[in-house]
């Protein structure tokens, strides 16, 4: 294992990038698509199949582990690529989005959040420093800052208190998370959808200074056209020479408007959640495979795909074990939406490197438009 930390841009085309992150437990292709293993699974998948899908890098969660079955049990069993037997990078998220979405009774002070289990009742804190214990106990290749993430729509008052919040909250993140070398600590940019505000807070991150910066505070149900025009602006007032990660998004076609925007890193449960409801995304759209036009039809999901689903089972067959309740339904639909975004991510390199995006993207459209899927 080498003990570095870092960042290559390849090639841009526009304000697209794409490029390796090399870290000491292998190379993360940019731009990159992270699987969400949220309780130490990406859950129906093996962690051998979801390196198969092409994913360099998953993430693990500082909320749900430090509940169950604790970032210290963790630690004793050797930390969490051993326990969950990932050996490539994982990225851990701090925690903070978690409490305010799924935690009962919370109460956010100047010091952290104290709240109460959603699975037993049980009373924890987060601060900053705990965050940070929690992240180098789990032993993540990528720690993130613990940040405030306010719901949108919010007045802008409280945008500003909450960035300044999260800025005062990053710089006791980076104190607390030391010199640790192989290991990365991204900031978290907030402010809304105020450019001015986002500026500021970029600008206060870039002065703490980290290896990689995340743009936060977007997909809280602002929706695309709000999230693009923020994303017209934020990723450049971040440092072009450092990964830019766009937290929590997204569908494909979000995915494909934040590269554009210069987006080098991304996450969501979407393809897995989606994937266990029988939502399964394809070159030409969204395939509900529970409808009954599905029941008798010998297809593959996507003639295109070379994923184990649409190799080796029909529609019909995807149909059937999905009515049925069957366990292999939502391994099968994982494992292609997975295989799909990461296929999506893999030919957005591909057209960066070639200089080709902005025909990619309108063959990306095009293909959706074509219908009868
Ligand atoms: C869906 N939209 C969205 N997600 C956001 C997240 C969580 C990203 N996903 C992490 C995760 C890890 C394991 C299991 C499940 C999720 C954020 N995280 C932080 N720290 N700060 C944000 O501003 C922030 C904003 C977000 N918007
Ligand atoms: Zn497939």
């Amino acid at each position: 294992m080498g003990r570095t930390f870092d960042f290559t841009l390849t090639a841009t085309d526009g304000r697209a990038r794409t490029g390796v992150i090399d870290t000491p437990r292998g190379a993360i292709r940019t731009p990159a698509f992270m699987p969400v293993g949220t309780a130490a699974t990406v859950k129906a998948m093996l962690p051998e199949s979801v390196a198969a899908t092409g994913a360099d890098i998953l993430l693990g969660n500082t909320y749900h582990l430090m509940l169950r079955p604790t970032a210290e049990r963790i630690a004793r069993l050797g930390g969490l690529h051993g326990f969950m037997n990932w050996d490539r990078p994982i990225l851990t998220d701090s925690g903070g989005f978690q409490v305010m979405s799924l935690a009962e009774l919370r109460k956010l002070t100047e010091e952290g959040v104290t709240f109460r289990s959603h699975i037993d009742g049980s009373r924890h804190m987060l601060t900053p420093e705990r965050s940070m214990e929690i992240q180098r106990l789990l032993g993540s290749d990528i720690v993130m800052c613990f940040d405030e993430c306010p719901a949108l729509p919010a007045d802008r008052d409280r945008i500003a208190d909450s960035m300044e919040l999260s800025m005062r909250w990053a710089a006791r993140s980076k104190a607390a998370f030391g010199d640790r070398p192989g290991h990365a600590l991204f900031g978290i940019q907030q402010g809304g959808l105020e450019e001015d505000l986002r500026k500021a807070s970029a600008e206060a991150l870039v002065d703490i200074g980290f290896d990689g910066y995340a743009v936060g505070g977007l997909a809280v149900g602002e929706g695309q056209e709000a999230m693009f025009a923020c994303l017209d602006y934020a990723p450049e007032q971040l440092p072009q020479d450092k990964p830019r990660y766009l937290m929590g998004v997204g569908k494909p076609d979000d995915i494909v408007g934040a590269v554009k925007r210069g987006i080098d890193m991304m996450d969501c449960v979407l393809p897995s959640r989606s994937g266990r409801t029988g939502q399964a995304w394809t070159r030409r759209g969204q395939v509900n495979i529970k409808n009954a036009r599905h029941a008798d039809d010998p297809r593959p999901l996507d003639e295109a795909c070379a994923c184990p689903a649409c190799r080796s089972y029909s529609r019909a067959y995807l149909h059937h074990v999905f009515r049925a309740g069957e366990m292999i339904s939502g391994m099968l639909l994982t494992w292609h939406n997975l295989h799909y975004y990461q296929d999506l991510m893999g030919r957005m390199r591909d057209a960066i490197s070639s200089g080709e995006f902005n025909a990619f993207e309108r063959e990306f459209h095009a293909e959706r438009e074509a219908g009868d899927i």
